[in-house]
């Protein structure tokens, strides 16, 4: 079922924690919600869910209006990062007890295989005869949003139900999660605050900040024509350099002290105060592209490629280079890496409260 939201509005108190969402997501999409704390992730999913009445605007589940539908009757299956369980029940009884009420009820037989299909997706069949109190806050976790999958549900709203995993195993847990049957099958918003994560799951990514949807699109959209300076350093580490400068009249970008120019992708007019973005991995020691010369200021090791830092008068680039290609590379050594012209981002300018837009070309 699809999800519409419309200018939903939503405060406790003085504080505003949705302030006009515009959401929509697609009957069977999976859509992440990305944002940082207290951005409105959970209250959007509450407000979804029927916990939470918007002080405005509409939500929709299918197409119809859920004003006057209370939260079991919408047919959503919702996980909390704090996770309820019953703590005097094994993790069976925990799993199948959605699968026993009036309303998903299912035959003992099928509820089992459903159960254990679960089970074995989350890694947790070896736990199935445990209480809670025995399991770690990852297995934990893992249990709660089993009670979730295994119910046929119109949707599935997910708070971040990862968070408590090791790397590696939210890692592992990512991939199949995606690759479930009922997730592939099931509408999904997911709510996380890790890019990498909205990266690797979302078909769609909402990038909410201060209650509002500042931009939506697939990954690519994103990461290639990010809404605004702050979407743009949200996504990618080593993070987005972003380049102070202003436009010449020959439309080419310099920076304040002139030591360094860089051709624009954009058309802007000459004097405009910009931010240029290079990715780190757009930059390359060995490959072609316009030449930057400048020195080195710092390596630093990550596994298999180096993390290089060139000082340029006065600003910072930093890059990935394959360790072959930074070995031998020393402070204040002369390099020139270069970058395509074309991978550039061009943004206005930051300033107070208000992250600069990136500059299209028209
Ligand atoms: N029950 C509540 N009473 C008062 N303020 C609340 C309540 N729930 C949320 N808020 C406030 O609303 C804003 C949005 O909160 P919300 O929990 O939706 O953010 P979030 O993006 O989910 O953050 P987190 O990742 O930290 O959970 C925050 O400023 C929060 O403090």
């Amino acid at each position: 079922m699809s999800i519409t939201l419309r200018d939903v509005h939503k405060a406790y108190g003085r504080t505003t924690a949705l302030d006009g969402v515009r959401l929509d997501v697609r009957e069977g999409e999976f859509f992440c919600l990305l944002g940082p704390s207290g951005a409105g992730k959970t209250t959007t999913l509450k407000t979804v869910a029927g916990l939470e009445r918007p002080d405005a605007g509409t939500v929709e589940i299918g197409g119809r209006d859920m004003r006057d539908v209370e939260p079991y009757d919408r047919g959503v299956a919702m996980c909390f990062e704090s996770y309820a369980l019953y703590p005097h029940r094994s993790v069976y009884d925990n799993l199948v007890s959605p699968l026993r009420s009036p309303r998903h009820r299912l035959p003992a037989a099928e509820a089992r295989d459903r159960v254990g299909a679960v089970a074995e997706l989350l890694g947790i069949s070896g736990l199935l005869d445990r209480s809670p109190g025995q399991l770690s806050n990852g297995q934990r976790q893992r249990v709660a949003l089993g009670r979730v999958l295994v119910r046929p549900a119109r949707a599935f709203l997910l708070d971040e139900p990862l968070s408590h995993l090791d790397a590696k195993l939210r890692q592992r847990m990512r991939a199949e999660l995606k690759a479930l049957g009922a997730v592939r099958r099931t509408t999904t918003l997911y709510v996380t605050h890790d890019w990498v994560e909205a990266l690797a799951l979302g078909d769609r990514i909402g990038v909410i900040r201060d209650g509002r949807i500042v931009q939506t699109g697939t990954r690519e959209d994103i990461w290639y024509r990010p809404y605004d300076t702050e979407v743009a350093r949200a996504f990618g580490r080593p993070r987005i350099n972003l380049l102070p400068g202003v436009v010449t009249e020959a439309g080419d970008f310099r920076s304040a002290d002139g030591a360094l120019a860089l051709p624009l992708p954009v058309r802007v007019a000459a004097g405009t105060g910009v931010l240029v973005g290079v990715r780190p991995r757009d930059v390359s020691l060995t490959g072609g592209g316009h030449r930057i010369a400048g020195t080195v200021y710092v390596t630093e090791v990550l596994g298999r490629s180096v993390e290089v830092t060139v000082r340029i008068g006065a600003q910072h680039l930093s890059f990935v280079a394959a360790r072959g290609d930074a070995a031998g590379l020393r402070p204040d050594d002369p390099v020139r890496p270069a970058v395509r012209p074309e991978n550039l981002l061009v943004f206005e300018a930051d300033r107070p409260q208000c992250p600069g837009r990136r500059i299209e070309q028209r």
